[in-house]
């Protein structure tokens, strides 16, 4: 900037020179602007360049990490792969020192003929032997511990990832990016951890054996060992910079990856498979999962090409360097000034050098990609999760009831309140029904009620205090809850009533009673293995259930929580017949005298029966009063109704 301001004032002063220097002025700025930029690409492309390695280099601190992990799965397992990985690294090295050894006491056995020189030669034998078994036992030694541990620390993995997995709120399941974050911790828990470490510990067993490999090589010269040290390192960069490349590009595709598996989900599973079948959509659906392969691959396959290809010419670097340090050796075993051993020696170590150089290589490629699943791992599990911080078992004023006070709700990312201002009080023993139109804020306000989301302003009280101050689990044990979209365990039919007090899920007196509640005990008796018929199809022997015989499960499950004094009925009856609904209400009202009840139902029939009605539209209560007071006052409410009533005449 300052050199452009100075040819601004270099021309306007030029004014008063002759027009020549004006010119020369001019373009001497102009060639001093060009230069500055060239300088400053240089340096932001220098620096980006560093930036990009070191944050390649950050990712070796996983394997550190996962050493860490490993060894908080099993101590003596990790003990052992570290003992092996020592004799491992550093046996390569002492063999081929042997070897020396061997020929040239074979050459001095050959030249003397004395016994005990060729004595010297055969023990020298029996110790490479006995070093290649060593190695060989060593090389399996790593194997087995390996695969004990990989089995160890999947396990523990897992358990980590599933544990977390618990602590989470509603929210984080529904924030995509998190979501895919833990898929893909989960997708991938078993072999990364593990293949890490082996990577890490390979990487320390190459070091090793080259580290003894220069140290052979330093008798010869230290010239030739820094030479060959300094040849490695373009390869090692590049090798680093495509890794940290791969890295991004697998960060950068995730969402792709996600559709990809819900795809295969679409296509695969058996929850879907009817629709698919029917609406023909698995050819769409297998083209869409191809071109997305498609695209990844084009992006893979550049990266491996270029990946290649530089890994060739750098290697050819270090090759070359390598060939010219033995040329020399071989120049020196010639002119006699090293023996034929150290020639043997230097070959075996060129030889096998080399072989561990493209190894370390490849682990240090590898260790990136793990580390890649580490780093996301560890940003999964540490991932902070603010607690519920309320601890209050019971309020200033029981027999308060529920009390919304202005209650405003937005969920998060979107752009419109899902409720507004909403207020209303619930007593002791009184049935509220919430009527609305399809995304009128029902349901919104049912997770408000059970804390599963905070209101974002206003307040709700139970017994007089704000939901927030409650300690959750004593809040929620009094709350007894069915959602519209309740899970269908593929467990017994016992269990699947009992989910709804988990202390006592196996009680099957208590089961009898909620499922007698539900009004789902006379088909459940029906069934020849009653309550310990097996639901769903994923198990063998496995029962389905039609959808209004589900929801009276759910229904049931519902009252297991004998303890809970609120029940909340989201559209119970939707998938029921109607006399079963009529049936159920009546029954409802006698089995829930004393507990508040909220339901949510589009049928008038039922809603008409509650005690107390509040009206939703848009987010906002438009209306609230009994079903005689609202169809009275002729507005909202009163046209819904008559709108239904008329269908029915
Ligand atoms: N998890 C969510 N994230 C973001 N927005 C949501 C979420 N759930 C619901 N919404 C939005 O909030 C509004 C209210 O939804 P809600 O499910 O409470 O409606 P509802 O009255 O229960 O509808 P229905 O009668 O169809 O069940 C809708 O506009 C909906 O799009």
């Amino acid at each position: 900037m300052a050199l452009i301001q100075n040819s601004a004032s270099l021309n306007s002063d030029g004014s008063f020179a002759s027009q020549r220097q004006g010119k020369q002025c001019h373009q001497s700025g102009v060639r001093a602007i060009v230069e500055n930029m060239k300088y400053r690409n240089l340096y932001s492309g220098l620096q980006r360049r560093l930036q990009e390695l070191s944050q390649s280099l950050n990712l070796f601190q996983y394997g550190g990490r996962a050493v860490e992990l490993v060894w908080s799965t099993n101590h003596r397992l990790t003990l052992a792969l570290a003992l092996f990985t020592l004799v491992a690294g550093l046996l390569p090295g002492a063999i081929a020192y042997v070897g020396k050894l061997i020929i040239d006491s074979v050459v001095a056995a050959s030249q003397s003929q004395a016994v005990g020189d060729r004595w010297d030669a055969l023990g020298y034998l029996a110790l490479e032997a006995i070093a290649v078994a060593l190695l060989a036992g060593s090389k399996q030694g790593l194997t087995l511990c390996q695969s004990l541990l990989r089995v160890l620390l999947g396990q523990k993995v897992n358990v980590l990832i599933l544990k977390k997995a618990l602590t989470l709120d509603l929210a984080h399941f529904e924030d995509s990016e998190f979501y895919d974050k833990m898929t893909r911790a989960r997708r991938e828990a078993s072999s990364r951890p593990l293949s890490l470490v082996g990577r890490t510990f390979g990487l320390v067993q190459d070091s090793l054996a080259l580290i003894t490999y220069g140290g052979l090589l330093l008798n010869f010269s230290i010239g030739a060992v820094f030479v060959l040290m300094l040849a490695a390192v373009p390869a090692f960069i590049a090798e680093t910079r495509f890794a940290g490349q791969a890295f991004r590009l697998f960060r950068w595709r995730a969402p792709e990856t996600r559709e990809q598996t819900y795809l295969e989900t679409l296509i695969a599973r058996e929850d879907f498979a009817m629709e698919v079948k029917l609406f023909q959509l698995g050819p769409l659906l297998l083209t869409r999962y191809q071109e997305i392969f498609h695209r990844l691959y084009d992006e893979d396959r550049s990266l491996t090409i270029r990946r290649g290809l530089w890994g060739y010419l750098l290697g050819l670097l270090s090759t070359a360097a390598f060939y010219a340090a033995y040329t020399w050796i071989v120049i020196e075993a010639i002119a006699g000034r090293i023996s034929l051993g150290d020639l043997t020696m230097y070959l075996v170590v060129f030889r096998q050098g080399q072989t561990t150089f493209s190894s370390a290589l490849s682990s240090i490629g590898g260790m990136f990609e793990d580390s890649l699943y580490l780093s996301n791992l560890y940003e999964f599990l540490e991932q902070e999760i603010p607690q519920p911080f309320g601890a209050a078992t019971k309020g200033p004023t029981p027999g308060d009831g529920i009390r919304f006070e202005n209650v405003s709700f937005m969920y998060p990312g979107n752009a419109q309140p899902a409720l507004t201002n909403i207020s209303f009080h619930l007593k002791p023993g009184e049935k509220m029904a919430i009527v609305g139109e399809n995304g009128s804020g029902k349901t919104t306000l049912i997770k408000l009620l059970t804390r599963l989301y905070s209101p974002t302003s206003g307040r709700i009280l139970l017994d007089g205090l704000d939901l927030e101050a409650w300690d959750m689990e004593v809040l929620q044990r009094r709350i007894g809850v069915i959602f519209q979209n309740f899970v269908r365990y593929q467990f017994t039919v016992g269990e699947n009533v009992g989910v709804g007090d988990v202390e006592h899920i196996t009680e099957s007196p208590r089961w009898e009673e909620a499922a007698n509640k539900g009004m789902a005990l006379p088909f459940i008796e029906e069934m020849t293995e009653g309550f310990q018929t097996q639901l769903g199809k994923w198990f063998k022997g496995g029962r389905e259930l039609s959808g209004g015989q589900w929801q009276k499960i759910a229904l049931s499950r519902a009252f297991m929580r004998t303890g809970a004094d609120i029940l909340v009925l989201d559209e119970p009856t939707s998938a029921m017949d109607a006399e079963a609904e009529v049936q159920i209400f009546n029954h409802f009202r006698t089995v829930t005298q004393h507990q508040m009840a909220i339901l949510i139902s589009h049928r008038f029939s039922t809603v008409r029966m509650a005690d107390w009605i509040v009206v939703l539209s848009a987010g906002e209560l438009i209306e609230q009063g009994t079903h005689e007071d609202l169809v009275q006052a002729g507005k909202r409410y009163a046209h819904l109704f008559s709108l239904q009533a008329a269908g029915y005449q």
